[in-house]
């Protein structure tokens, strides 16, 4: 696999335009800074994603373990949108061998089971959500002048759910919104928009940790309806009933579900869109000059 010497193969997909480099690095010998993943994240001068799934061997009940990155280079537990598109990958390259239909991936959120459609969807078991009470559980989220209350959803990863009367309410959204008290969210949060678009069907914008507005979160779209689930009166749990919502994104729409047990499923579309080589003296080279870059001319 690629050394400094070596030209690196790499992947690009999306799903739901929540894009990603893949990056098959089997046997773990590509050690990428934040700032390689950074790089090759970037827009403008690097591939451009929102985030990056390095494909690394693993032991145990997953073969696979998707080693997410947001695009600034910090590292996150879950990415819903990545996983399907990591399966995607795995599926193509014929290394999706899992029993019963079900392929188990590994994260650092934990093993999440996918499951691929005749519809050409894949479909993700994406846990139980956490609803931690206390402090995070109502916090405050701010864009400008404006403030809503929003709901603590954990989905492995963090996130803040505010309803809104409008998607336009959140502006631009070129920075992350403010969140109150920001003791709740130590490591940052991810900040979910939403609105309804009718019975159990919302539509949502995302402001995401390490990677700005994207155009569709995976985990968001299932912290959206989780707490639309609560909002809404439904109780999946005590009726003993699964409830599904539609969740519109900018990128397409997902199709999340509570079980009765509490665990929620995902599902939605994956696409591999291009596949190349990186030259790798680009990739681990430093550029002392890029800081200067970045100090003069901060990205949007
Ligand atoms: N930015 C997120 C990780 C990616 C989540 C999103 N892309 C998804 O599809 O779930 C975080 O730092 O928790």
């Amino acid at each position: 696999m690629g050394t400094a010497q070596q030209p690196v193969p790499f992947l690009k997909g999306h799903g739901t335009e929540n894009d990603f480099v893949i990056i098959p690095d089997p046997d773990d010998r590509l050690d990428l800074s934040p700032a390689a993943v950074a790089r090759l994240c970037d827009r403008r001068a690097g591939i451009g994603a929102d985030g990056l799934l390095r494909v690394v061997r693993a032991t145990g009940e997953a073969e696979w373990f998707m080693d997410y990155r947001n695009a600034d280079g910090s590292l996150a537990e879950m990415c819903g949108n990545g996983v399907r598109v990591f399966a995607r990958y795995l599926q193509r390259a014929g290394l999706a061998k899992g029993e019963g239909g079900d392929l188990p991936i590994a994260t650092r959120a934990g093993v999440r089971r996918v499951r691929f459609e005749d519809d050409g969807d894949i479909t993700v078991a994406m846990g139980a959500a956490a609803l931690p009470g206390g402090p995070a559980e109502s916090v405050t989220v701010t864009v400008g002048e404006r403030s809503w209350p929003a709901r603590h959803v954990d989905m492995g990863n963090p996130h803040a759910v505010a309803f809104v009367a409008s998607l336009a309410d959140a502006g631009p959204l070129r920075e992350a919104p403010a969140v109150s008290p920001a003791s709740a969210y130590p490591q940052g949060v991810n900040v979910e928009f939403v609105v309804d678009r009718g019975p159990r069907h919302v539509a949502l914008r995302v402001h995401e940790r390490g990677s700005g507005e994207t155009r569709s979160c995976g985990t968001g779209a299932c912290a959206v309806m989780v707490a639309a689930v609560r909002r809404d009166g439904l109780d999946p749990a005590a009726d003993g009933r699964a409830v599904t919502y539609t969740v519109d994104v900018p990128g397409g729409r997902l199709v999340v579900t509570e079980e009765a047990s509490g665990a929620v499923t995902m599902k939605g579309p994956a696409v591999i869109v291009a596949e190349g080589t990186l030259d790798a003296e680009w990739l681990y080279q430093s550029w002392p000059h890029q800081a200067h870059i970045s100090a003069t001319f901060p990205r949007t």
